[in-house]
């Protein structure tokens, strides 16, 4: 039996032993930040994103986390901050950074985010311009977000959903200057400010002053912050295709089983370690 068996004993039994060994060395850390993206992450993709909710055993490893000491946990969405808040119903103390990196919750719950009058007139071009494709296009429909928009094509076929992404995407590129245009699951976003979900990882690293950060996440967008982590840091891959973090589980399911067993290694370590007075 390794040391990690004979300190959690069953817990974490459906995890591949591989990413066990690698929770077993990140629990050890002095100072951890858990960040986690949350739709196919937390939470199994559904129709209407305003229906996502994160798996009961996933929010329970969340909720867990975040009560541990030098623990941090942030939910690092592509999400508007207020349809994060939402979904996710979190309380104040895991950090929340919405719209890929635009929007942040953080401790001080005063730091409100704000777009200057060109990016404001930039982004009423661009409503204006999505709202035609998805008018003209059948079963494709716009978010609206505090900086941009994401155009979703879930429930569109496969031809509706190439020609809703091509025309939204010269006709945006034509009218709104300077535009960030990020590509996800079923939807095609657009915004005009520029952040990436490693940028968000970098920031909440300084800001929690972590020494390790486990990040876990589902899209092309958090490739960005897989490849902000070092090599002390644990990237895992919830489901298909290609990634550059450390290690890969199928989907959701998996991924709560993960947390559940990084709260019970973390919980242990802490436990063990001898009190200072
Ligand atoms: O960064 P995330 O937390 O993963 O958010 C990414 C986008 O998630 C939402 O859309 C996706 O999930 C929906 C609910 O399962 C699904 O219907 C949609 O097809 C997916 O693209 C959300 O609506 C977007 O705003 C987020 O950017």
């Amino acid at each position: 039996m390794s040391t990690i068996d004979s300190r959690i004993g069953s817990a974490g039994s459906g995890v591949p032993r591989e990413i066990r060994d690698a929770l077993g060395e990140i629990a050890k850390s002095r100072s951890l930040l858990v960040a986690l993206d949350f739709d196919g992450t937390l939470a199994p993709t559904v129709d209407d994103p305003a229906m996502a909710r994160a798996l009961p055993e996933a929010r329970a490893a969340v909720l867990r986390l975040a009560s541990i000491a030098h623990t941090r946990v942030a939910l690092v969405s592509g999400r508007a901050l207020d349809s994060l808040e939402e979904v996710a119903d979190v309380p104040d103390e895991v950090l929340l950074v919405g719209s890929h990196g635009i929007e942040l919750r953080l401790d001080n719950p005063d730091d409100v985010f704000t777009l200057d009058e060109h990016e404001q007139a930039r982004l009423g071009l661009l409503g204006d311009v999505l709202d035609q494709v998805a008018d003209n296009v059948e079963e494709v429909w716009v978010e609206v977000k505090p900086a941009g928009f994401a155009l979703h094509t879930r429930l569109a076929t496969d031809k509706n959903s190439r020609i809703a992404h091509l025309v939204a995407l010269s006709e945006a590129r034509a009218e709104v200057e300077d535009l960030t245009v990020r590509h996800g699951k079923d939807v095609l976003e657009f915004s005009v400010r520029s952040t990436t979900k490693g940028e968000a990882v970098e920031h909440l690293r300084r800001y929690t002053d972590s020494s390790s950060v486990f990040y876990a996440g589902d899209d092309i967008t958090d490739e960005d912050a897989f490849a902000a982590l070092a090599s002390h840091d644990l990237g895992l891959k919830s489901g298909t295709g290609p990634t550059v973090a450390d290690h890969r589980v199928a989907g959701p399911e998996d991924v709560a089983h993960v947390l559940t067993l990084l709260a019970t290694l973390r919980e242990t370590w802490l436990a063990e370690l001898p009190q200072s007075n």
